[in-house]
């Protein structure tokens, strides 16, 4: 049959794609969504995206490829929700994978004695939840948005408020199905094929596919007790926030945010809090100044309400906070973990969603958050934010140093997220080029000043900012790289490695 018009006469290779014999499908029009992510800044459009219906789809994709060798500049990214900031999902004129077509076999829930469940890696975090809450189960740790793939954020970290307890995501994987850069299918855990296990878990999606996961589960409670308090001392907000997640059983969920120059900070709140004392709280007037709020919640059933509220009530005794900003509610647990499902939707409605989002992750050594603070809520971004800024510290002996993720090297670090999103097409304080120039500026200020600082969901632009990046990993990385991807086939869209530069060869 003659190559059809849409190929490039100069590359052979891709035409043999449509010799593949697949399950699924590969589509070569309207791929712009794949070309196309969160970030809402980087539009790489691939040749090709596969819908794969089976493991064995992903598997002669990539072998195919791989076969190839150089002769093929095709290079393969798994997308799942495609909420990556900087095209870490896209593969400029290579395949991307939709992972979110391959639901693989359905999700199954061991409820036995160490309960789990088996779900494909395109599955949403959301999706998880409700089937698990059917028999009463959950995963232990989460990220803030469900609206996430388990490949996706086990390709990162996926942390959360629970994190200082139980570890990231990635800290709560007992198994993993996998697809390397050569073709080739593996299930890897702690015990079998560990080194891959470890490659992938934070693996930036650059040593195989995951297509399947077995999550840890543990008895899910009803009910949330949602409790946030206000600090304009950043010392003892800090103090507070490491002393809570100093020990497993004061609150079930520890986070924090930074309020910077929020006029009528109280009201924002009344919506979805009750304050606790209403008179006093109306004294508290909040405007022009930065505020640190502690953001905890407990878990509980309904007939343990009193026993919970005690609980509550000696745990916020210890705590240095503006005695008038004391606010709670109680929701379900459903609704607690869905919580920035409802800002997308108040987003939405107002077009603030699909957005640019020049978005900025750290995190930072317990050493250095105090100067970071100084500088950054002090000066730098003294007198803006646009978005939420999240600021929490968690327990680095929670997090397996075996996995792809780098981590700063000290017992306690703060993850630190300016969650921007820029107005299109505005020049002032609330437009692209102003955010990311304050990101630059924040950037530039912990390369100069605190070195112990690491971003997560990291973005550079070279291999020598990632060789950096990854510091002592480094030879971790290019060796896993060389065993795993050795033609530096997958997720093209991170810029670690180029296909065909292979600094290990
Ligand atoms: C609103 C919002 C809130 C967020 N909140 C949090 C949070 O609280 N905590 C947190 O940790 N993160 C958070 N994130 C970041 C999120 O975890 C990452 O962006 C994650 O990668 C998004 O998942 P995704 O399924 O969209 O992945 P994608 O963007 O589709 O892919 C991300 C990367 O992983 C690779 N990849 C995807 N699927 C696979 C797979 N099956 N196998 C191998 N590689 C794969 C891709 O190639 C890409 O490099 C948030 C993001 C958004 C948009
Ligand atoms: C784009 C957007 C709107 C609200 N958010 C968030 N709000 C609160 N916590 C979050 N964590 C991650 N995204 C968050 C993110």
């Amino acid at each position: 049959s003659t190559i059809p018009p849409h190929f490039g006469s100069s590359d052979i290779s891709t035409y043999a794609l449509q010799t593949l014999e697949l399950d699924g499908y590969l589509s070569f029009d309207n791929n712009h969504q794949a070309a196309t992510d969160f970030g809402n800044r980087y539009h790489s459009l691939p040749l090709a995206v596969l819908h794969p219906k089976s493991v064995a789809d992903i598997s002669s994709m990539i072998n195919h490829i791989f076969r190839m060798g150089y002769a093929s500049d095709l290079t393969v990214a798994a997308r799942g929700h495609g909420h990556s900031i900087q095209g870490q999902a896209q593969a400029y004129n290579g395949v991307v994978i939709s992972m979110e077509s391959f639901k693989g076999t359905e999700m199954k829930i061991n409820a036995g004695e160490l309960p789990y469940v088996d779900v494909s890696a395109g599955e949403l975090w959301i999706n998880i939840l409700h089937e698990t809450l059917k028999q009463g189960l959950a995963p232990k740790s989460w990220t803030d948005y469900l609206h996430l793939t388990v490949g996706g954020t086990l390709s990162n970290a996926g942390i959360s408020g629970q994190a200082f307890r139980h570890g990231p995501q990635i800290s709560n994987v007992y198994q993993l199905e996998v697809v390397t850069g050569k073709g080739e299918v593996v299930v890897c855990s702690e015990n079998q094929n560990a080194d891959l296990f470890h490659a992938v878990l934070g693996g930036l999606g650059q040593f195989g596919i995951i297509t399947r996961a077995r999550i840890s589960l543990e008895k899910a409670p009803k009910m949330v007790k949602w409790i946030r308090v206000l600090y304009s001392d950043f010392s003892k907000f800090t103090r507070d926030q490491e002393y809570l997640i100093s020990s497993n059983d004061q609150f079930d969920y520890i986070e924090g945010f930074v309020f910077i120059n929020r006029t009528g900070l109280l009201n924002n709140w009344r919506s979805s809090f009750n304050p606790k004392e209403p008179l006093q709280a109306s004294k508290f007037n909040s405007d022009g100044k930065i505020f640190f709020c502690l953001e905890m919640a407990k878990y509980f059933n309904p007939d343990e309400i009193d026993f919970m509220n005690k609980k509550v009530e000696s745990l916020m005794s210890e705590l240095s906070y503006i005695p008038s900003t004391l606010f709670t509610s109680e929701v379900t647990y459903l609704d607690f973990l869905d919580r920035v499902h409802v800002s997308e939707n108040k987003l939405r409605a107002k077009g603030l969603w699909e957005v640019p989002h020049p978005w900025l992750n750290l995190l930072i050594p317990k050493s250095q958050i105090h100067d970071f603070a100084q500088e950054v809520f002090g000066n730098i971004l003294k007198d803006t934010s646009n978005g939420p800024i999240i600021i929490y510290p968690v327990n680095k002996s929670k997090w397996n140093n075996r996995t792809s993720l780098v981590t700063p090297d000290e017992d306690i670090f703060y993850l630190v997220a300016f969650l921007s999103s820029a107005v299109p097409s505005s020049v002032g304080t609330d437009g692209l080029e102003h955010i990311l120039e304050q990101n630059q500026r924040i950037l530039d200020y912990c390369i100069d000043f605190l070195p112990g600082v690491k971003q997560y969901l990291p973005h550079y632009s070279n291999q020598e900012e990632w060789r950096s990046h990854f510091g002592p990993k480094w030879q971790t990385i290019l060796q896993r790289k060389s065993i795993y991807d050795p033609l530096a086939i997958l997720a093209p869209g991170q810029r670690i490695f180029q296909k065909g530069i292979i600094p290990f060869l």
